[in-house]
Formats: C-alpha cells, structure tokens, sequence
C-alpha cells in the first residue's frame, strides 16, 4: 500500500533519517518503535508531507507522495493523528470533529456564494459523518461540550474521530498510548481493531511495548535515523541488536 524508498532527511547536520525504506501491507497493523531521538517523528512528517525529504521516494497505492503537502496526502487517502492533539479548546467537540473534511464546498467563497443551498447540504452530510464517527468512538455524550474539558485519552479518540471523517485507507497514529489511562487505552485499542477489521490499515508510533506486542505485526525498528530490522514483535523483542538500540539510548 505505501512504499518507502532511500528516505533521507536532515536538518543542516547529519541525517536523522537515513536511507530507511520499507513497504507497508494492506490491511496490516504495522508497529514503528526506537529509542528517543531515533527519527520516528520525522519519518512520520516525511510519510504525511509536513516535510520534505532531501533524497527517496514514497508510494500510496502507486501515487507518488513525497513532496506534496499534507492536505494532499490526506486527499489521497492517508491521515495521521499527532503524539499530542491540539483541538480547538472553545469549539465543541463535534465542531472539532466537522473541521477537516478536504474539498468542503463551505471553504470556498463562490460556492459559498452561488450555491448556498449546496453549502447546507454539504454541511448536513459532514455534521452525520460527525456524529457517526464520534459514536464509534464513544463520545457522543460530550458532543456538544467544548473540547478543553476533555482529557488526554478522550482528545486522542477525538482526533481518531476527526481524521475517520474523511475515511482514509491508511492511518498514522503517533504514540496513541502516550498519557492515557488505562480504561480508555482499552478503548483506543479497540477501535483500531475494529477499524482494522473494516480495512483500515495501520502505522503506529508506540513506546508501550504491550499495545506493540497486541496489535502490531510486523513491527519496524528504527534506530539513529536507520531502519535497524522488521520483524513479527516477538522476534523484534528477542533481537540482540534491538535490545542493544535500546540499552545504547540509556533506556532499556
Ligand atoms: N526541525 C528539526 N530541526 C532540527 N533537528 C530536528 C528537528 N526535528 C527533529 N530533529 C532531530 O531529529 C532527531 C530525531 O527526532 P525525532 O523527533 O524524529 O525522534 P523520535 O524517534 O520521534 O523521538 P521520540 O521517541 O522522543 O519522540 C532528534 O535528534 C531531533 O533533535
């Protein structure tokens, strides 16, 4: 489904990502671990365009990517949810939720202007979708609230449930376990497993070895910018070079 080649970027010094090149399979749940600083985050903003790569190419289901900005890439099909979300605080949580939608006739003027019956129709549509996805996600009861009451785990369902409403093929969540009490990890967990069941494939970013080991498969290991193996997470965990990754960062 998406296919990295030779991806390289620095930032004036050496690179923090370096060569790295691998293939992401349909319908798989595909884990991306490694030590602080390994360049998990920067491959993520290579993969969803918020950077540019200085060398390598990238495919989603044979369109070439790298390159374009995000909200391409999002057109295309891939969306990526953020280690920390940032709703807006005083919009209510479904508002949040109707925000992202690519190609809503409401953000053009003209059409705004010609076609307001269209407008309402469109936002009619979307505000469904909203409410469709909050419910999956099980924040129906607090749509109507504004988002900065939510807590850290329910801002993570929030932005699964804003990037579902466009209904991308493939998602990239960036630490989804991160600062989430266990119950409503639970429930995250859930929710990419039933998304998945539907078709949605995966990458996930994950210091928390348990959610890695439940859900991943296979799982990338990157290490000083370099993709160091990729492999089923039971022999990730085994492998003398992972551990030693890991112990070389100071935090095994
Ligand atoms: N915009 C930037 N300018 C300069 N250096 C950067 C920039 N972004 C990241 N880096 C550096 O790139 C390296 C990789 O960082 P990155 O955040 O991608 O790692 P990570 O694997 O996501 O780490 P963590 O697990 O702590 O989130 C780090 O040394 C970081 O300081």
């Amino acid at each position: 489904m998406l296919v990295a080649q030779g991806l390289t970027k620095g930032f004036g010094g050496p690179p923090v990502v370096e060569d790295v090149s691998f293939t992401l399979a349909r319908g798989a749940i595909t884990g991306l671990i490694g030590p602080n600083g390994a360049g998990k985050t920067t491959l993520f903003n290579l993969l969803a365009g918020s950077l540019r790569p200085d060398r390598g190419t990238l495919a989603l289901d044979g369109t070439r990517i790298e390159g374009r900005r995000p909200d391409e890439v999002f057109a295309l099909g891939m969306a990526r949810t953020f280690q920390i979300p940032r709703p807006f605080p005083a919009m209510t949580v479904l508002e949040n939720v109707m925000l992202a939608p690519p190609g809503q006739q409401g953000e053009r003027f003209w059409t705004n202007w010609l076609r307001p019956g269209a407008v309402a129709a469109e936002e009619r549509r979307v505000r469904e979708r909203a409410l469709h996805w909050l419910d999956f996600v099980g924040l129906t009861r607090l749509a109507q609230e504004p988002a900065r009451v939510l807590s850290g785990g329910q801002r993570k369902l929030l932005e699964l449930a804003r990037v579902l409403v466009a209904e991308p093929r493939l998602i990239l969540l960036d630490e989804p376990g991160a600062g989430v009490a266990p119950p409503l990890l639970a429930t995250i967990m859930e929710k990419i497993v039933a998304l998945n069941a539907q078709g949605t494939s995966f990458l996930i970013i994950e210091h928390n070895m348990e959610l890695v080991m439940s859900l991943c498969r296979p799982v990338l290991v990157l290490a000083q910018g370099k993709l160091l193996m990729e492999g089923e997470p039971e022999a990730v965990r085994a492998d003398r070079r992972v551990v030693e990754a890991y112990l070389g960062a100071g935090i095994a």
